[in-house]
């Protein structure tokens, strides 16, 4: 059972919210000033405050930092007024978990609520670790800080209905955090509905976009439904927004403030209920500035904005993402799961990857199929290309670090045990890396030129990781 605060002025508010905890199995409490709530904040030990914006002794908002701050640093739900996206973004900016418009439906301020507490229990579990929340993140790898952050603001975006704007290098995933977005809604069982705004033809652009009635151009032989009308109930995505053209920009504004649209030759306004997601690899605020891309526009797409960091700064979720693809592969092309040498992590870590993910998972498919039956990739194994670069930039950096060091005495040192272990076991798996490449990965090679039994080889690989299969 959790604690609730609910600080607003109006009692049927107050009633209501404290019925929706209540029924959810919470203990609740109601302050109408913010002075109460601030005092009673101070002295409960509350987990969750929905926190009204204009109260009668000043401004929500205002104090929200101070109520964050309370002893048991509760999770705080802003609640604005009608339709007020302005108040949602300055909430979600001013470090709220979420806002909720008053007069939501019971359904939303409990999803609300209950994400915001599943939110609280897994960071008060992790005790204080900077972790993401609990969330349907299938097919999403890694787990860097970078990767992590994202995949916290898809939780919080997700509690809400306010627009996501996803920002990226190409490959960089835009697409997949954007589903990831639509699955864990409220909305994840109806239709996620993909725009491609840079393959829209412009002259079918509206017709595609709001449907069009029978014969209201040469060639509509027949009525049609537009995407905005397949995504009622669902989520809208629409990706590379940058290339929407700017008299589309204007009707869809419209579409985006009034819910309400009109088919290509209709009469009729018809209305869809749909949520907003997009996405660019494009700098919207210079388009704005260049006059190409409406600022208003601009305002409505990102009340939440996810920046996902390019591969190359995230080498951690390498490894990941490596083993996760390379099993993949075997699995579909009917191969053994095989193993690796440290040169080949090395190699993928240190290349640029200017395609993000795409480029890094087209690059393992291909090296799983050179590879073949072979059970270890090594470097060797990776596309020439990126051996060269990484080749060449390891040179720049030798020439750069090629200055005499300044030596200082190391601050720590391991034990000598764990230390001659630690060389011992490098070494091991070098010279079974050595060994499998010479051997070109043919055991019974391997095993004349090392000495070793079969069994020890199989079981010497195994223990390094170097060939999976056995
Ligand atoms: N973190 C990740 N874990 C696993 N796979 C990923 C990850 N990020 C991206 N991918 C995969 O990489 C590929 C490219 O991702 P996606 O299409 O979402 O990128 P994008 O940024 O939308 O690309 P573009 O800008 O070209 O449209 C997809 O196959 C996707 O599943």
């Amino acid at each position: 059972m959790a604690k609730i605060l609910i600080i607003d002025d109006e009692e049927t508010v107050c009633q209501s919210m404290s019925l929706v905890g209540k029924r959810a199995g919470h203990e609740t409490s109601c302050a109408r000033t913010l002075a109460a709530g601030c005092q009673l904040a101070s002295e409960g030990d509350f987990d969750l405050v929905f926190l009204d914006v204009r109260l009668p002794d000043g401004n929500g908002l205002e104090m929200l930092p101070r109520l964050a701050q309370a002893p048991s640093k509760p999770e705080i739900v802003i609640m604005t007024g009608y339709g007020d996206p302005a108040g949602a973004e300055l909430a979600i900016n001013s470090g709220a978990w979420d806002y909720i418009e008053k007069g939501s439906s019971v359904k939303d301020i409990t999803l609300s609520l209950v994400r915001a507490l599943e939110y609280r229990k897994q960071k008060l579990s992790l005790s204080g670790r900077q972790e993401v929340v609990a969330l349907k993140r299938e097919n999403i790898i890694g787990n860097s800080p970078a990767l992590t952050a994202c995949l916290d603001a898809v939780a919080r975006a997700a509690v809400s209905d306010a627009g996501v704007l996803i920002l990226g290098e190409t490959g960089s995933g835009k697409e997949l955090f954007a589903r990831a977005v639509h699955q864990n809604s409220k909305r994840s069982d109806r239709p996620f509905i993909v725009v491609d705004c840079a393959s829209l033809p412009e002259t079918l652009v509206e017709s595609l976009l709001f449907g069009h009635e029978k014969g209201a151009f040469t060639g509509a032989e027949k009525a049609r439904d537009g995407l905005i009308s397949q995504a009622h109930g669902g989520t809208l995505f629409l990706d590379e927004v940058g290339e929407l053209p700017f008299a589309t920009q204007k009707a869809f504004l419209r579409v985006l403030q009034e819910r309400r649209y009109r088919p290509v030759g209709g009469q009729r306004e018809l209305e869809s209920d749909f949520r907003l997601v997009a996405a660019t690899n494009r700098n919207l605020n210079q388009m704005v500035e260049a006059g190409t891309f409406r600022s208003d526009l601009l305002f409505r797409l990102s009340t939440f904005v996810i920046e996902l960091p390019p591969l190359r700064e995230r080498s951690e979720d390498i490894k990941e993402l490596a083993r996760y693809y390379m099993d993949k592969f075997c699995e579909n092309n009917g191969l053994s799961p095989k193993g690796s040498c440290p040169e080949f992590m090395e190699t993928l870590q240190a290349y640029s990857w200017p395609g993000n993910v795409r480029e890094f998972i087209n690059t393992i498919e291909r090296t799983v199929l050179t590879a073949r039956e072979q059970p270890v990739l090594f470097a060797q194994h990776l596309p020439t290309q990126i051996r060269v670069q990484v080749t060449q930039s390891a040179v720049n950096h030798h020439e750069i670090a090629a200055a005499p060091p300044q030596l200082s005495p190391p601050s720590q040192l391991p034990k000598l045990n764990d230390f001659r272990d630690n060389v011992y076991t490098q070494a091991e798996k070098q010279y079974l890396c050595d060994l499998m490449a010479l051997a070109q990965n043919d055991i019974a090679t391997a095993c004349n030129l090392s000495g070793l039994s079969q069994s020890r080889l199989y079981a010497l690989l195994k223990i390094h990781d170097l060939h999976r299969s056995t």
